[in-house]
């Protein structure tokens, strides 16, 4: 059944949706860019669960335990979980999936500890979930045939709460029409064709590029040439290998940044390429490196300025101005 969930902005890094699993409550990470459903679980060291709320499946009257199942998880940013499967109910919004395959967490990496988030919702396609011997379904996946359509969207208002809307896209959280793409989902991901970028006005080609809808990533990452080419028109800028990532004076005018999604442009405003307070009077950066790699990354940042469409019939991706 189609429904809305609250998305609450969690220290500028992350959007935490309040999700009910075997009648727990837990706040997640919904993350369009990896496809396994997984939680802080009580098989963890108490070390690794101080400060999250955590799943126990033996207070769980709805757990089925998936014997032998496990899972394992590497994120491109180099963190990572581990653990075994069961199946419960999940509650998302008005929208409820029954024998959801819920991944226990026996280890997470150590930003996982210090990590807002009680656990992950994976929303890529579930051809990329790590679960063995026999993968398993995205909760999207699970819940298409109650929706009204086979589609969720995600609204991320930057520094306000927003919502992922599931079986609809609700039109008082955008202006203007939406424009829509076809997903090349081979990969897994929510992917497009990005073939071109433009700083302030001036239009720079980046052929053979694709783009990559990631809730689950907080910044714009791109490849070189593009972050090198925007910051070159940013007065006082550099990288800082001690900050991880290219800063500014604060007090820098910066340039828009745009770049295709499929054939039309999304346009990132100044105000959200400043991400905020590195150390002193310099100011981190929205965009940075994605490394290498012929993939650019849009995470939250691009959904600060654009409500996006995660469309299963087709597969497309559609986003419009919020
Ligand atoms: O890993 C990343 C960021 C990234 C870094 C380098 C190259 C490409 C992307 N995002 N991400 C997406 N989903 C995640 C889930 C957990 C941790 C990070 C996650």
């Amino acid at each position: 059944q189609d429904g809305s969930a609250t998305a609450v902005p969690s220290d500028g890094v992350e959007y935490l949706v309040s999700t009910v699993v075997g009648g727990q409550t837990l706040d997640l990470d919904f993350d369009t860019g990896s496809a396994d459903l997984w939680v802080f679980s009580s098989q963890l060291a108490a070390s690794s669960r101080s400060g999250h709320a955590y799943y126990t499946s033996s207070k769980s009257s709805t757990y089925k335990a998936l014997s032998g199942y496990t899972w394992d998880i590497s994120y491109a940013d180099g963190s990572g979980a581990s653990g075994n499967v069961g199946l419960d109910t999940v509650q998302i919004g008005g929208t409820t999936v029954t024998n959801q395959a819920v991944e226990l967490a026996k280890t997470v990496s150590s930003t996982f500890v210090s990590d807002a988030s009680d656990g992950l919702v994976g929303l890529a396609f579930s051809s990329i979930n790590t679960v063995s011997p026999q993968q398993q379904s995205t909760f999207f996946d699970n819940a298409q045939s109650s929706l009204d359509s086979p589609l969720f969207a995600a609204y991320l208002p930057f520094n306000a709460d927003g919502a992922y809307d599931f079986g609809y896209t609700d039109s008082s959280k955008y202006t203007g029409s939406i424009t829509y793409t076809s997903v090349d989902s081979s990969n897994g991901f929510w992917e497009y064709p990005s073939t071109s970028y433009k700083v302030g006005s001036t239009v720079h080609s980046l052929s053979g590029y694709t783009g990559i809808s990631d809730t689950g990533t907080t910044l714009i990452l791109m490849g070189d040439s593009a972050v090198t080419a925007y910051y070159n028109q940013v007065s006082g800028a550099s990288y800082s290998s001690s900050q991880g990532g290219y800063i500014f004076p604060c007090s820098a005018t910066l340039p828009t940044l745009s770049f295709k999604i499929g054939s039309t442009y999304a346009t990132i405003p100044a105000s959200l390429l400043n991400f905020g307070t590195a150390s002193g009077s310099s100011c981190f950066g929205s965009l940075q490196s994605v490394g290498s790699g012929s993939q650019n990354i849009y995470g939250d940042v691009f959904f600060n300025a654009y409500y996006g469409v995660f469309d299963a019939s087709g597969p497309s991706f559609g986003f419009a101005t919020i």
